[in-house]
């Protein structure tokens, strides 16, 4: 790493001899292989984008110049070159950040690891820099899969319309979301990509002729005047000319000379320019550019030499979605599936594999999707739509004014509901409830284990008058937990529910374990606790209310944001009802939570059984 080691900042990189590029690119993968092997990470977008990266800080100069990364998981070759070699502790607490960060440097603007954003973000900083006169670019990185959600058309379309904008769009196009990237831009971009050898014949026609004295320079004129003609009889023009804004490329992401020279194209043409450079995600090791899943887009601990997983990840929420949905697929052939461009972390491929004409990916376009699902279900069929919790964020107007508002019986299952942990503060889960706790006639369910998965899987897509959310964490699932009875329609999961409990534990999907381990603590103390799981937490069982006319205090316990969760729910129902009992709220704070294990997350939260018994212990 001798060439890497010397660079500590942009400047350090601009001094560089360009004959040792090569070399630093070879020491950056090698980096990058060997420690996100150790730590986990986006090993194959960031192993495409070391000549990429290397050409926007030679050409552009950061913090100057502002550079901005899509979606951000592709930004640790931008933290190599920008003082940060230290990657130890990458994603864990206390270490680098998997994204960019404001707090780790001044060449970190974006920190939102929400895709397709990065244009307007682009955008509103070169308008910026252009009212107030100075001399400034803004440079957006955008993936091809990115470029597939809707904000960045609407970018698109109003930067088209300033022409004077100091703002560079670099598309890096490695082909690939996780999944080979969909639709019709993706076969646009294809479409552009494969005039990289109509581009090469015309430079060598350039070239041939510039060496040719006197009639070499007349006959290139005419050859480029041709050119131009040419281009648009072989190859249309690009949908981005067509739109108004210039556009330079196809170029190969992996020559970093080609890539410098066309960004210095682009920076001093003096209008917003769209570069199209093609990539390949984990270039340079071979069992990321081999694994067909993803090219290793995410990976956790693996063995540098074999690629393969060191930590065998026991069976998850999602493999239980997966399984139920499955089942369900061959039961029911109305029932239609929706990725938004992560077809496996949602554990749809098997599905897809089954029903390949019931599953639909629309890219990222968690607005998109929504919405369609809306008129799936006008046309009769019922739509299962699996994102994360935190893209639900996104389409929340689709959700309350398409789904809700027209009682569309869509079914959302949200996966990594809750803490995740390692991907940090856009990531966490903990804003669904909280969302959907004001959507009319919404229905949500929390499932405590793999089988209330299945149960309320099945429950769900019975339901025709109205959006259905289903949302479990990351990981491992849980280990069963069975109720000891019912009562009221509620899961009794610990305590005896026929006489009038000290304090009325509500338990919120996978806290159930946290719940029955707070209830044995208060039991040992003499604190009679009863310990219900509603499952379908929202709206409020009239259940919990009955409950709690015969309960001293309530105490509900989630992994939400405790600002307008399950807990806020429950206060205004029991305040609706006259039912005059404390309620205590033990959630996640209204805070963005940075990035660390989902222990050490839950732990700092209070959201662990110690703090919650010390905080009843003192209020009985
Ligand atoms: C709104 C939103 N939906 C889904 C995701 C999950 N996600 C993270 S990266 C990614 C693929 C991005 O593809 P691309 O932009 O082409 O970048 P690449 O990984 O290929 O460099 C997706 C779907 C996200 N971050 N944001
Ligand atoms: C950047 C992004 O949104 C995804 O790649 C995310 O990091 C994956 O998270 P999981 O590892 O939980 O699937
Ligand atoms: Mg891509």
């Amino acid at each position: 790493m001798a060439v890497l080691k010397t660079i500590t900042s942009p400047v350090d990189l601009k001094r560089l001899p360009a004959e040792l590029l090569e070399t630093l690119a070879e020491e950056i993968r090698a980096f990058l292989v060997e420690r996100v092997s150790r730590s986990g990470g986006h090993l194959g977008p960031n192993l495409g984008v070391v000549e990429l990266t290397l050409a926007i800080h030679r050409v552009f100069d950061s913090p100057n110049d502002t550079v901005v990364f899509d979606t951000g998981h592709q930004s640790y070759v931008h933290k190599l070159l920008t003082g940060r070699q230290d990657f130890e502790g990458l994603r864990t607490r206390g270490g680098l950040s998997g994204y960019p960060s404001r707090d780790e440097s001044e060449h970190d603007v974006v920190e939102n690891s929400h895709a397709s954003t990065s244009l307007s973000w682009a955008e509103g900083i070169a308008r910026g820099y252009h009212l107030r006169g100075e001399d400034r670019h803004a440079v957006a990185v955008i993936g091809d899969g990115a470029l597939t959600g809707g904000m960045a058309w609407e970018a698109l379309n109003n930067i088209a319309a300033n022409k004077n904008l100091p703002l560079v769009i670099v598309v890096n196009d490695n082909e690939r979301s996780y999944s080979p990237t969909i639709g019709g831009l993706a076969d646009h971009l294809a479409m552009l990509r494969t005039n990289r050898q109509y581009e090469q014949v015309l430079d060598w026609g350039k070239e041939t002729l510039h060496r040719t004295p006197f009639v070499g320079r007349t006959a290139y004129q005419a050859f480029h005047s041709m050119k131009k003609g040419a281009k648009d009889f072989w190859a249309p023009q690009g949908m981005f000319e067509d739109l108004g804004i210039k556009y330079v490329g196809p170029v190969d992401g992996h020559d970093e000379a080609s890539v410098e020279q066309a960004l210095r194209r682009a920076k001093s043409f003096g209008g917003p320019v769209l570069v199209h450079v093609i990539t390949q995600k984990g270039r340079g090791y071979d069992h990321a550019c081999n694994d067909v899943a993803d090219q290793f887009h995410t990976v956790g601990k693996i063995n540098p030499e074999t690629g393969l997983p060191l930590e065998i990840a026991g069976r998850s929420w999602t493999d239980e979605f997966s399984d139920e949905m499955l089942d369900l697929g061959r039961e029911r052939n109305d029932i239609v599936a929706i990725t938004a461009a992560m077809m496996m972390p949602v554990g749809l491929k098997p599905f897809a594999d089954a029903y390949p004409e019931r599953i639909i990916d629309v890219g990222i376009a968690e607005q998109h999707a929504t919405t369609m699902a809306a008129g799936l279900a006008f046309s009769g069929m019922h739509p299962v739509l699996a994102i994360y919790a935190t893209f639900l964020n996104r389409a929340f107007d689709q959700l309350l004014m398409d789904c809700a508002m027209h009682k569309a019986g869509v079914t959302f299952v949200l996966d990594r509901a809750g803490v995740t942990g390692p991907d940090g503060a856009s990531h966490h889960g903990m804003w669904d409830m909280s969302l959907v706790s004001i959507v009319p006639g919404l229905r949500l369910a929390a499932p405590r284990d793999g089988q209330q998965i299945r149960r309320a899987l099945r429950e769900a897509v019975d339901v025709d008058d109205g959006p259905t959310v289903i949302r479990f964490p990351k990981g491992s699932v849980a280990e069963p937990l069975e109720a000891i009875a019912t009562t009221d329609g509620l899961d009794v999961l610990a305590g005896d529910h026929e006489s009038d409990p000290e304090v009325l534990i509500v338990s919120v999907g996978s806290m159930a374990g946290t719940a029955t381990t707070v209830a044995e603590k208060l039991g040992a103390e003499g604190h009679d606790a009863l310990v219900v799981d509603p499952r379908w937490v929202l709206p409020v069982p009239d259940g919990v209310v009955e409950l709690a006319r015969r309960a001293g205090r309530v105490a509900v316990i989630e992994d939400n944001n405790v600002a307008g969760g399950v807990g806020a729910e429950v206060s205004r129902a029991l305040e609706d009802a006259g039912v005059a009992v404390p309620v205590h709220r033990f959630g996640l704070p209204k805070e963005f939570l940075g990035h660390a294990s989902r222990g050490q997350v839950l732990e700092a939260a209070g959201l662990t059984p110690e703090p919650i018994v010390e905080r009843l212990r003192t209020q009985m």
